[in-house]
C-alpha cells in the first residue's frame, strides 16, 4: 500500500495555527454568525446536533434553515438559535427554490454549513447549487447528502442537464466531509479500494474537485487542492456512532465562523471531535455515549489544545 507523506494533526502543530481570539470587548458579532442548512422530518436530530455543535465551537450567532414540519420543535430545542422553517419536498426535504429566501442571509452570515441529515437528492444538490451562486464569498462546508453536489446519483431533472459531472469543480475550495463509503459512493469506487488508500484518494478528491477534503474514519486523512496533506489518529470506535459526523461538521462550521481557514478548521475540528470522544470514553466508558454528548465537551478542550 503507497503512503503519501502526511502532517500530522497533534496538539503541537494547532498550537502553531492558533484560532482567531476576540478581544475582551467584542460582541457576539466578532464571532461570526452561521448559517446551518439541515435536517428534514425524518432526522431533524442532524440540524440540532450540527448547530449546537456550532455553538459550542465559539461561534457568536447562528441561524438554522430546516424543513417547516420541523422547524418550531428545533426552535424549542435550541433556543439559542434563530430558526427559518422551509418550505418542504413530497419526502419532507428542504425545497430547491429555498435558497432564494435563504440568499437574504447573504452578507450577514460568515459560514456555511449544509447537508447534515437532508433528504431528497436531487432538491438538495439544486438547494447547494443555489447556495454556492449567493454565498460564494464565505466558507462553505458541505457534508452528508449535499455533497452529492459533485456527483449526483440520478440526472436530478431541475438541474442544467448540461453540466458534466465528470468535469465538475468548484469555482472556489469549499470543505468537503466524506466518510468512507460517501467518498466511495461519489468517485464510483469501492469502499475497500478507499479504505486500503485514504492518503491518496483524500487527495485526488481534493484536486479534482477543488475542495478541502477531511476523509474521515479511525484515521482522519484531510487534504487541500494544493496537494498538502494532514492525518489524525485520536478519538475512538465511540465515536462511529448516528449523529457523530453531523456534530464534526457544526465544530467545523463554528470554527468557519470565527475566521479560520477551510484547513484550519478542519484541522481543528477533527482535532477537537476526537478528543471530545477521549474524554466521554474516560468517563463514560468506551462504548454508549451519545452524539448529543460530543459538544458539550467542545469548550473545555479548545483551552486545552491551544495550551498544551
Ligand atoms: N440514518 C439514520 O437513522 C440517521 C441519520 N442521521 C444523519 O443522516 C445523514 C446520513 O446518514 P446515514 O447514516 O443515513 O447514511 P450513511 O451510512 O452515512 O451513508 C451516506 C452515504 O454514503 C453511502 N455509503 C455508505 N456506505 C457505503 C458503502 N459501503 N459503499 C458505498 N457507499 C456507501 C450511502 O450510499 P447508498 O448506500 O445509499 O448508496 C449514502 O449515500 C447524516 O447526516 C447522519 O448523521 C442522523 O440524523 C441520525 C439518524
Ligand atoms: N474508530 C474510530 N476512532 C476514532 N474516530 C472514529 C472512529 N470511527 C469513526 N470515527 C469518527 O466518527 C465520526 C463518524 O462520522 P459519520 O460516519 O459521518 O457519522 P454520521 O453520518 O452517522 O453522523 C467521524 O468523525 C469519524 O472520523
Amino acid at each position: 500500500m503507497s503512503r503519501l507523506p502526511a502532517t500530522e494533526l497533534n496538539p503541537a502543530l494547532l498550537r502553531r495555527w492558533p484560532l482567531p481570539q476576540p478581544g475582551f470587548d467584542g460582541d457576539k458579532e466578532t464571532r461570526g454568525h452561521v448559517l446551518v442548512v439541515a435536517g428534514s422530518a425524518e432526522m431533524p436530530g442532524a440540524a440540532l446536533l450540527a448547530a449546537e455543535a456550532a455553538l459550542r465551537a465559539g461561534a457568536g450567532k447562528l441561524t438554522v434553515g430546516t424543513a417547516a414540519s420541523v422547524a418550531p420543535q428545533l426552535g424549542t430545542a435550541l433556543p439559542e438559535a434563530r430558526v427559518i422553517g422551509l418550505g418542504e419536498t413530497a419526502a419532507h426535504g428542504v425545497q430547491a427554490d429555498s435558497a432564494r429566501r435563504l440568499g437574504e442571509l447573504a452578507g450577514k452570515v460568515d459560514a456555511l454549513l449544509v447537508g447534515p441529515g437532508m433528504q431528497d437528492e436531487a432538491s438538495c444538490v439544486e438547494l447547494v447549487h443555489g447556495l454556492l451562486e449567493r454565498f460564494g464569498s464565505i466558507p462553505i462546508l458541505l457534508d452528508a447528502q449535499a455533497m452529492c453536489t459533485v456527483h449526483p446519483r440520478r440526472e436530478p431533472h431541475l438541474l442544467d442537464e448540461a453540466v458534466d459531472w465528470e468535469q465538475f469543480r468548484f469555482p472556489s475550495p469549499v470543505l468537503l466531509t466524506p466518510h468512507a463509503g460517501e467518498l466511495a459512493r461519489l468517485t464510483g469506487k469501492e469502499r475497500a479500494a478507499i479504505e486500503q488508500a485514504p492518503h491518496d484518494a483524500a487527495r485526488a478528491a481534493a484536486e479534482r474537485w477543488n475542495a478541502v477534503v477531511a476523509l474521515k474514519g479511525a484515521t482522519t486523512v484531510l487534504a487541500a487542492p494544493d496537494g498538502s496533506l494532514w492525518q489524525h489518529q485520536g478519538g475512538n470506535a465511540g465515536l462511529a456512532i448516528s449523529g457523530s459526523g453531523d456534530v464534526l461538521a457544526g465544530i467545523i462550521a463554528g470554527l468557519l465562523a470565527r475566521g479560520t481557514t477551510l484547513e484550519q478548521a478542519a484541522a481543528w475540528g477533527v482535532a477537537l471531535h476526537g478528543a471530545a470522544g477521549e474524554q466521554l470514553a474516560l468517563r463514560c466508558g468506551p462504548l454508549g455515549y451519545l452524539a448529543r454528548e460530543i459538544a458539550a465537551e467542545v469548550p473545555a478542550l479548545l483551552r486545552v489544545l491551544a495550551a498544551q
